[in-house]
């Protein structure tokens, strides 16, 4: 039996590397900075006061990488260049070194994506120089170097034909920027200083981050969070978004690891309610997966997730006890990403609820609110039967929330799971009780005159009156919509039901044009029994736009352009009559 090594196709692994590891040639570059970033490391543990420089050349065809690292020994050189997979930095249980970037010995692979060839020539401290050359077919020579003055590793690479873009000053300065702005090292690209090597959150102005997120982001964020994660070597911010972002859609975020940048669209950094942020971050201790472009995904990761999400938190908490109309704009923002989160997520439902504002027939209110209100929150869920409620709840002090929005009436349903102590209930109709009586034939033949008013005044808004006994008798007038839509429907369902319920007004309108909107005047009511006893039709007219706008607003349903008119003409008519004139003071 002979046992024998495998044979390895180097262009092959580079195609593979290519096509399923990099997104990118680009990337070739971050792997020559991070091998002389991690040069400059290993010089530096034994030698702090090592200088820390990398000089690129850079020509059409040609890109040279100068470190002052720590160079590799002659047989270095062989074990390390020459293997693929073997790296000098991990320690013996596999695990990265967590002072170096690199960690899996394929990096410099990733220079065969845009080069046929790799030349280094290497300088440690204490022997000779060692040039290795190597090239896309898997062949390489190693050769004694001339000694160099400094102590560093040179890499030069030849353009393949066809990939001499990534050989283009301008662009090579555009990636060094990208991954390594952050870098505290002396970074040159053909003699020029590129980057400064500072965070944008280690200045002290809040103006540089926005500045920060205007050109790197593309947005002027509503806040700024900062981030810490001691465990996770974590330092950052979090830009809050000033538009609304989808929640479906994975939050992504700039990484960095160990000061270079690991990828601008890492997920999974956030928990995934913090669709409204995005940050950007430098860790020292969480894992790259082996692309380098993703963060490895394991319990420490879940930790600093966790660990980051309550900072998130205590920023909206922070903002509702602190500054509430900030909160509101925000949550004007990003109220429905939050809503469709909350009905998920019971952390976020139990964290903005209290501050979630829904329309009830009070005005808007939040939960806590509510809450306060009585013992039950009662929602309806769909506009239409708020519409329809809304005005005989208000008259028997009942307030009931509009679920109709999107998410509200899931959301209310899902509070009491959450939430101590809070009951919702979704409102049945049949609750009010509400039924419209047929007057007694006398009594109808006695309001023809005054109907026959009434109507004519609401013909030019297209709007029927009827008259009808129901109670509450506070409540002088209802405007029914849209008998033809679902409302319609529902109730003659619940017609079928109960009989005395709604059945009058429904019988009514079946013999009338279905589409009209009807006012039904409560004859319980004391005034408009006034009104409908009065003499002057001029007054009549007036008395009933009046009755018209006000069964408008109750039951919160869109004022038209005539509508507005009616009302403001009738309101500054009845203010006419009742305000007293000088000539006759006793009016
Ligand atoms: N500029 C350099 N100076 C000194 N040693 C270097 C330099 N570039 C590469 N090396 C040596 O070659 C080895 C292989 O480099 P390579 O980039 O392939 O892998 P790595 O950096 O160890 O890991 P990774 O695949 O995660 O980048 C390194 O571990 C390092 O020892």
């Amino acid at each position: 039996m002979s046992t024998e090594n495998f044979q390895v196709d180097l262009q092959g692994i580079v195609d593979l590397l290519s096509h399923h590891l990099y997104s990118s040639p680009r990337v070739y570059l971050r792997e020559l900075l991070q091998n002389a970033v991690d040069a400059i490391t290993a010089r530096r543990a034994a030698d702090p006061a090592a200088p820390g420089r990398i000089a690129i050349q850079v020509d059409d065809r040609r890109l040279s990488i100068a470190d002052t690292g720590v160079g590799l020994e002659p047989d270095q050189v062989r074990e390390l260049l020459a293997t693929i997979g073997r790296s000098s930095k991990r320690d013996e249980i596999g695990f990265a070194r967590t002072e170096f970037l690199g960690q899996f010995g394929i990096g410099l692979l990733s220079a065969f994506m845009v080069a046929d060839q790799i030349d280094v020539i290497t300088q440690p401290a204490t022997s000779g120089a060692t040039q290795w050359i190597g090239t896309a077919d898997g062949r390489y020579s190693t050769t004694e170097a001339p000694p160099r003055d400094e102590i560093g590793t040179t890499v030069t690479l030849l353009a393949r034909r066809g990939a001499e873009q990534w050989f283009k000053q301008a662009t090579v300065v555009e990636l060094v920027r990208l991954f390594g702005a952050l870098l505290p090292l002396e970074i040159t690209v053909n003699g020029e200083r590129v980057t400064d090597g500072k965070a944008p959150w280690e200045g002290d102005s809040r103006a540089d981050l926005v500045g920060y997120a205007q050109d790197h982001l593309g947005f002027t964020p509503f806040d700024v969070i900062p981030l810490n994660n001691p465990a996770a070597g974590l330092t950052g911010v979090a830009f809050v978004l000033p538009f609304a972002a989808n929640p479906a859609e994975r939050a992504t975020h700039r990484v960095y690891l160990k000061r270079m940048l690991l990828a601008e669209g890492v997920e999974g950094l956030l928990p995934d309610w913090a669709f409204f942020v995005r940050a950007v971050i430098d860790t020292s201790e969480l894992r790259p997966t082996a692309s380098r472009e993703a963060l490895f995904d394991d319990g420490h990761l879940e930790a600093t997730r966790e660990a980051l999400g309550a900072q998130l938190r205590g920023w909206l908490v922070r903002l509702g006890s602190t500054d509430p109309q900030k909160l509101d704009k925000f949550l004007s923002i990003h109220q429905l990403g939050v809503k469709a989160l909350a009905l998920h997520d019971d952390e976020m439902l139990e964290l903005v609820y209290r501050w979630l504002r829904f329309e009830t027939n009070h005005g808007r209110m939040t939960a806590a609110e509510l809450r306060e209100r009585g013992n039950e929150i009662r929602y309806v869920a769909t506009i239409e039967e708020f519409r329809q409620l809304a005005a005989v709840a208000a008259a028997q002090q009942l307030t009931v929330v509009n679920g109709g929005y999107t998410y509200d009436a899931e959301l209310l349903e899902r509070l009491p799971e959450v939430v101590d102590g809070i009951v919702t209930s979704r409102f049945d109709p049949t609750e009010l009780s509400t039924s419209f009586d047929s007057l007694d034939p006398r009594t109808e033949l006695d309001l023809r005159a005054f109907v026959r008013t009434a109507q004519e005044t609401l013909d030019q808004v297209g709007c029927e009156v009827v008259v009808r006994a129901f109670d509450p008798a506070s409540l002088p007038a209802m405007y029914l919509v849209d008998r033809s839509a679902r409302f319609a429907t529902e109730l003659r369902a619940t017609r079928d039901r109960a009989d005395a319920l709604w059945s009058e007004v429904l019988g009514a309108l079946d013999t009338h044009d279905d589409s009209r909107p009807q006012l039904v005047l409560n004859h319980r009511s004391p005034l408009v029994r006034r009104i409908a006893a009065l003499g002057d039709p001029e007054l009549v007219k007036l008395a009933v736009e009046g009755l018209y706008g006000h069964a408008l607003m109750l039951g919160y349903h869109p004022i038209s352009p005539a509508d507005s008119a009616l009302v403001n003409r009738s309101f500054l008519g009845l203010l006419d009559q009742a305000v007293p004139t000088p000539e006759d003071p006793t009016r």
